[in-house]
């Protein structure tokens, strides 16, 4: 089932500012949507809104189409499962999943050996097979997540929403979660949207990442295109590491303002500017500076350096020379790839693969050798 957010506009009802603020976003049949974004960016209240929990007082909320405003949280149809969802402590594991059919009004209850049969469909599905005769506080954190993601599942929403479900969950549980909850998608063709403030989790996991602050949709696309082509700069500081450099650009070149770091072309105005730089997109050139590179942790090919630039240091992820040495004396920073920021100007830089040792010209432009 499709979900299409038109304009939605939530507002506090203490002072009337805005918590969802004019939300447009259409969610493909089958697909898997992660909402991220810092603290108070209106993620949950978004998410209660498609649900129907929570009010809003402009736009519509569309399924399949058909808009559902007026239809209260029961009538859509749609699973909901928070981190702190309580399950029923007096109740066994079975009982707890099958709560949501048994409670159902007479001519819409199924038999009750239909919701056994059901129950332990659900228990296989959640790798919980044998533990419906268990009480919660039988269960390790994980197993009650599942529990309650069973129980959610048990009435057959199409649409599932995931408020951080797993946030409790020490990381490598979670990890081992994730790969399960993707394949579980996939096989029941739900319509998953989950909040997370992980982006490792949101990039594993969702076709498409929503990025929210204030209220609003930032950018939204494949995690992929939030990482490579970020909208703005606060975009690319929530998709990834990143390096701040401050620095001046003069004749259509940004000279940093740390030495040793190679200038990079610069498609914006003169004036002072900040460059913006994945750890990984900072190449080592051994022998063409006074900066010190010393090897923090090796992984794989990849080298972590602390680099001292003067009175700072900058951490590096880059390929390691084949020997592998602990400290490289002499080098500079070569920017390859990253973004300029200044007011309302965000522009990339791309500089062509480095071709021989370069050098600084006094005037601040790059110079390549030529290959010989
Ligand atoms: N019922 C409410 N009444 C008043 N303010 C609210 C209400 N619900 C949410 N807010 C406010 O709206 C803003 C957005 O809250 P929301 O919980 O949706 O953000 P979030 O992005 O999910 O944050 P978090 O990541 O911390 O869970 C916050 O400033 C919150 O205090």
């Amino acid at each position: 089932m499709s979900v299409q957010l038109e304009q939605i506009t939530h507002r506090n009802p203490r002072n009337g500012r805005p918590i969802v603020d004019n939300v447009s976003l259409a969610v493909a049949s089958g697909s898997f949507t992660a909402l991220v974004g810092p603290s108070g960016a209106g993620k949950t209240s978004l998410l209660r809104i498609i649900a129907g929990l929570d009010p809003h007082q402009a736009g519509h909320v569309s399924i399949d189409g058909t808009r559902v405003d007026t239809l209260d949280a029961r009538a859509r149809n749609i699973g909901f499962v928070f981190q702190h969802y309580a399950l029923f402590a007096h109740m066994s594991v079975a009982a707890n999943i099958g709560f949501g059919l048994s409670v159902r009004p007479r001519g819409q209850r199924p038999r009750r050996d239909v919701i056994a049969r059901r129950v332990e469909d659900l228990l296989d599905l959640m790798q919980l097979s044998g533990l419906g005769g268990r009480h919660p506080h039988e269960l390790s954190g994980g197993q009650r997540q599942r529990v309650a993601l069973a129980r959610t599942l048990a009435t057959g929403p199409r649409v599932l929403l995931l408020d951080e479900p797993f946030g409790a969950l020490d990381p490598l549980v979670r990890r081992q979660i994730r790969g399960w909850l993707r394949s579980l998608h996939e096989r029941l063709g739900l319509t998953t949207i989950l909040v997370t403030h992980d982006r490792q989790e949101a990039a594993e996991l969702a076709d498409t990442v929503v990025l929210m602050r204030h209220g609003r949709i930032v950018q939204a696309g494949t995690p992929q295109a939030l990482e490579d082509t970020p909208a703005d700069p606060f975009t690319m500081a929530f998709t990834g590491d990143l390096v701040r450099l401050g620095g001046r650009v003069e004749n259509h070149v940004f000279t940093p303002d740390l030495p040793d770091i190679l200038p990079v072309t610069a498609p914006i105005a003169a004036g002072p500017a900040e460059l913006l730089v994945r750890p990984v997109d900072i190449a080592l050139r051994p022998g063409q500076g006074q900066a010190t590179a010393v090897l923090r942790q090796a992984r794989g090919p990849l080298g972590l350096y602390d680099v001292r630039l003067g009175t700072d240091t900058l951490q590096v992820e880059t390929l390691m020379p084949p020997d592998r040495p602990r400290i490289l004396p002499h080098c500079a920073l070569d920017v390859t790839a990253g973004r300029l920021a200044r007011d309302n100007a965000w522009a990339s830089v791309e500089t062509p693969p480095f071709p021989g040792p370069p050098s600084i010209h006094p005037t601040g432009e790059r110079i390549h050798a030529q290959h010989s």
